[in-house]
């Protein structure tokens, strides 16, 4: 396998992947994306920081790519729906450059207080100026946060360490949250109007988007001091611009730009603000943390295994990923079983989970069982990514119930596929820990082992229907390595399921279903 390592993720830290003999890695220096166009389809792996963008017309000609990676936390540069339709998985390293972008955020804040930037370029450029750079005390002033998640908290240690009053607007943690980190959650717009200083530690969303805009401004304390090292766009540049004209704003960093690179914004002209070049993430030890979370990421991603930082699919934790992964092969079995066996387009397929699965997570059960369903059908690549987009642009509602009550097996999924032509339910368990079997099909009992090829005979409980049948493929030479019968009541309706070691041609089928008391044939492979 191959990985396209890009913009400059440290060396050091792609030694794991490097290490892995199946993967080989390259390393590129920045490419257009004409040539990310050109070169894409020779990859299973990419990893990226901020610089390269992921587009869709990059990922439409990824036709080997399996996952992306990130090192670091923002996937703004990725377009992760397109990777989603495709099918690629997109990991990031969120935890290994908390602390660098947290420290370069109360350097911004200092260099505020103290115009240690300025002061600097007025004495090199020869003048030893005092007058010009009176700075601010950071102790008692009001530090407000927006966005209180791994760096917001970070810089909220730090700040109380500077004995200053950190007060926080993050709509989705908790009051007790806040107040174990040491700051008082408030509405946005208190904070605005009691700040001496702004910093923004949030995403660039929908919502986030010119979170400091001229409304935000205008609300703002006089002398206040704004910091952005998040993403470009949560600040709006030129409400900014405006509200720094006015002299309302005091001061102004900003780590990151609505457009990067950029070396031309007309925020340059004031000498109260201060820019670096989207450095939050570049320390050594943050490039190198994020370099060899992202690897390893990478690894288990290119190996079949769970990644802990997904982007694009529901994490999981390992003591859910530990309950569950006994569970994947059957249930990938299930969903291949199914499929193969009912008629007509699938508009429902609901899956219940009883006995000790009744009181776990089983999202990532249900969607690995829908992935096996779904690649019976389709020609496209169904994954643990695609799979639920697929099934709902198809129309398939996936329902997923848990049952109460005690049950006859320790563990139980049952699926039940609902077409426009019929219904049917299967049920499967794993004996010991990961020995998967079909218990029951239509609610007739069986024990079959889900593997190979097998042969399903809905059919007529009477006397000479098997011998026949177990004929007509002894004559195609075909051995039968297990069979189950199944019945509810004598002389009605019963099932039978074969394991045998090779498909029963087409031409044999219509024999099958000629014999007498035989309802239906069809071939299975697992
Ligand atoms: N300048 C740089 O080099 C770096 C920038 N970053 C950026 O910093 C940002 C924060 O990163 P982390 O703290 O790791 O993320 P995080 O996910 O741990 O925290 C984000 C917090 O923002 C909150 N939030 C989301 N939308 C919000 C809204 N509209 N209003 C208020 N709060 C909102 C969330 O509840 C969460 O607590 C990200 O955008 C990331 O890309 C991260 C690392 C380096
Ligand atoms: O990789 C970098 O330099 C930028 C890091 C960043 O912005 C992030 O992790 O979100």
């Amino acid at each position: 396998m191959k990985v396209l390592v890009l913009d400059g993720v440290e060396e050091e830290g792609l030694a794991a992947l490097r290490a892995e003999s199946d993967i080989e890695v390259d390393v590129r220096s920045k490419l257009t994306e004409d040539e990310l166009v050109d070169i894409i389809a020779d990859y299973d792996g990419m990893i990226v920081r901020s610089a390269t963008k992921v587009t869709a017309r990059v990922l439409e000609q990824a036709s080997k790519l399996k996952v992306v990676g990130r090192a670091g936390v923002g996937v703004d540069n990725i377009d992760v729906a397109a990777a989603t339709d495709k099918g690629v998985l997109v990991v990031n390293a969120p935890d290994g450059n908390t602390i660098a972008a947290a420290e370069h955020t109360i350097a911004m804040m200092m260099s505020l207080a103290r115009n240690i930037p300025q002061a600097s370029n007025t004495l090199r450029s020869g003048k030893w100026d005092k007058k010009s750079f009176m700075g601010v005390e950071l102790r008692d002033k009001v530090l407000g946060i927006i966005g209180l998640g791994r760096i917001g908290a970070a810089v909220a240690k730090r700040a109380q360490g500077l004995e200053m009053k950190v007060v926080a607007y993050d709509p989705y943690l908790t009051e007790e949250k806040a107040q174990m980190l040491g700051a008082q959650l408030l509405p946005l717009d208190e904070i605005l109007k009691m700040a001496d200083f702004i910093t923004c530690h949030i995403p660039l969303t929908k919502d986030s988007k010119y979170i400091l805009g001229e409304k935000a401004f205008s609300l703002m304390k006089p002398g206040v001091r704004v910091i952005n090292c998040a993403r470009g766009g949560v600040v709006d540049e030129e409400a900014l611009y405006e509200a720094m004209q006015t002299g309302k704003v005091a001061g102004a960093a900003l780590d990151v730009f609505e457009k990067e690179p950029n070396t031309d914004s007309p925020l340059f002209a004031f000498n109260n603000f201060i820019a670096t070049p989207h450095l939050g993430a570049s320390t050594s030890e943050a490039q190198l943390c994020v370099a060899c979370d992202v690897s390893l990421e990478l690894i288990a991603a290119l190996h079949g295994e769970f990644v802990k930082n997904a982007v694009n699919i529901p994490s999981m934790s390992p003591k859910v990923m530990a309950t569950v992964k006994p569970y994947l092969n059957l249930a990938e079995k299930m969903g291949r079983f199914c499929a193969q066996l009912i008629d007509g387009r699938v508009n429902k397929v609901e899956v219940t989970y009883s006995g000790d699965l009744a009181n776990q997570e089983v999202a990532p059960i249900t969607t690995t069982l829908i992935k096996g369903f779904l690649d019976t059908i389709l020609q496209v690549k169904v994954n643990f990514v695609n799979a639920p987009t697929l099934a709902r642009n198809r129309g398939i509602n996936v329902v997923q119930q848990q049952a109460s009550g005690e049950g006859d097996y320790a563990n139980l999924i049952t699926v039940k596929a609902v077409s426009d032509r019929e219904e049917i339910s299967v049920a499967g368990t794993n004996f010991g820990k990961v020995d998967p079997r079909i218990v029951s099909i239509d609610g007739y009992h069986v024990d079959a082992i889900p593997e190979g090829h097998m042969l399903y005979v809905p059919h007529i409980d009477k006397p000479r229907i098997i011998g026949p049948v177990c004929n007509l493929i002894g004559a195609h030479d075909i051995n039968i390595s297990g069979m189950q019968v199944g019945r509810k009541i004598i002389g009605g309706k019963a099932v039978m399921l074969l394991n045998v070691d090779a498909p029963v041609p087409e031409e044999t089928m219509p024999e099958i279903a000629k014999i007498d008391g035989v309802l239906s044939v069809r071939n299975v492979s697992i």
